[in-house]
C-alpha cells in the first residue's frame, strides 16, 4: 500500500457485517500504526440483504451475500471485502482468494428464549423460528416434537421477534451476539459437542484480489494462521460434500498446537437421522482431513440426503 492510496474496505451493511468491517479496520490501523481515517469503510447491498420472505435455500442459495462484494472487488471499487466466513461459498471467482481470518471468536450457537432456560426445556410442541437447515435439524434430533418455522432478517430483528412471543425460541450464533455487544441476550450457551455449529462459523473471512500483493502483504500482520487452518478443513469438508443448500451440515475443526482435530456431520432435515465423522492428524494436512472427513460421509450417508 503506498501512503497516498485509501484502502477500501467492502461490507455488507448490516449491523453486523459493518461491526466486522470496523473491527477489521481498528485492527488495521493499529497494526500499521495510521489513523482509521486512512482506511474507509463501503457498504454494499447484496441479494441476500434484499430477500427476506424465504428461506435462503428456496432462495437459491449460495454465493448470495457474496456475488455483488466479489464484482466490487474484481472492478476495483473495493480492495477487500470482508465476510462472515459461515456465508462465503466454498468456490470463489478465480479473480479472487481468501487473504486470511482474524482469530476466530466464539464458535457456539445459543439457544433465545422467554420460555425455556436449555433445549429440553422447550414445552411439547414448542415453535422453534429459524432459517437454518442445520439448526432446525439439530433442534429436531434433540426434540422431535417441536415445530420449526421461518425466522429471517438480521440478528436485532431475531431476537425482537423473540420478545415479541412470535416463537418460542431461536437459535444464534454467540460471534454475532458479542460483536453487536448483545451477549448477554443468550438465554443458554449450546456446547459443540450436543450442537455443532456451521463451517466457518465465528471466523471472519478477508477476501481480495489474487494478484494484489501489496494488499495481502497489509494484511498479513491481522491474520490468524490457527483460524486459516481451521477453516481450511473445514471448507475442504464442505467441498468434497458439495451439499445442495438444503441439506444440513455441521462441521467444526480445532487446531491446538501442531494437530487439528474436526467433527462433521450431516443431518436429514427433519433431524430423524444423523451421521457423523471425527478426524484427528497433523494441521498441516488440514486440506487433506478435511476431505477425509467430507468422503467418510459421502460413503457412510444415504445420497438422498445431499441430492
Ligand atoms: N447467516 C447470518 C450470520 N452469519 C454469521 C453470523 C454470526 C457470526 C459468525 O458466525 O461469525 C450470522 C448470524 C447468526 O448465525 O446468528
Amino acid at each position: 500500500m503506498n501512503a497516498m492510496k485509501k484502502l477500501r474496505i467492502g461490507t455488507r451493511g448490516s449491523p453486523l457485517a459493518l461491526a466486522q468491517a470496523h473491527q477489521t479496520r481498528a485492527l488495521l490501523a493499529r497494526a500499521h500504526a495510521v489513523s482509521e481515517d486512512a482506511i474507509e469503510i463501503v457498504p454494499i447491498r447484496t441479494t441476500g440483504d434484499m430477500i427476506q420472505d424465504r428461506a435462503l435455500a428456496q432462495a437459491g442459495g449460495k454465493g448470495l451475500f457474496t456475488k455483488e462484494l466479489d464484482a466490487a472487488l474484481i472492478d476495483g471499487r473495493i480492495d477487500i471485502a470482508v465476510h462472515s466466513s459461515k456465508d462465503l461459498p466454498t468456490v470463489l471467482p478465480p479473480e479472487l482468494d481468501i487473504a486470511g481470518y482474524l482469530p476466530r471468536e466464539d464458535v457456539r450457537d445459543v439457544l433465545i428464549s422467554n420460555v425455556a432456560a436449555r433445549i429440553a426445556d422447550l414445552p411439547q410442541g414448542a415453535r422453534v423460528g429459524t432459517a437454518s437447515l442445520r439448526r432446525g435439524a439439530m433442534v429436531r434430533r434433540l426434540r422431535p416434537d417441536v415445530e420449526i418455522g421461518l425466522l429471517r432478517g438480521n440478528v436485532e430483528t431475531r431476537l425482537r421477534k423473540i420478545a415479541e412471543g412470535e416463537f418460542d425460541a431461536t437459535l444464534l450464533a454467540l460471534a454475532g451476539l458479542k460483536r453487536l455487544g448483545l451477549a448477554h441476550r443468550a438465554t443458554a450457551i449450546l456446547e459443540t459437542d450436543d450442537f455443532l455449529p456451521a463451517v466457518g462459523q465465528g471466523a471472519i473471512a478477508i477476501t481480495a484480489r489474487r494478484d494484489d500483493g501489496d494488499v495481502h502483504r497489509w494484511l498479513a500482520p491481522i491474520l490468524d494462521r490457527p483460524t486459516g487452518l481451521a477453516l481450511t478443513a473445514e471448507r475442504a469438508f464442505l467441498r468434497v460434500l458439495d451439499g445442495s443448500c438444503r441439506t444440513p451440515i455441521a462441521g467444526l475443526a480445532r487446531v491446538e498446537g501442531a494437530r487439528l482435530r474436526f467433527a462433521g456431520l450431516i443431518l436429514r432435515v427433519d433431524g430423524s437421522e444423523a451421521y457423523e465423522v471425527a478426524e484427528e492428524g497433523a494441521a498441516e494436512q488440514a486440506e487433506t482431513l478435511g476431505e477425509m472427513a467430507g468422503r467418510v460421509l459421502l460413503a457412510r450417508a444415504p445420497a438422498d440426503i445431499l441430492a
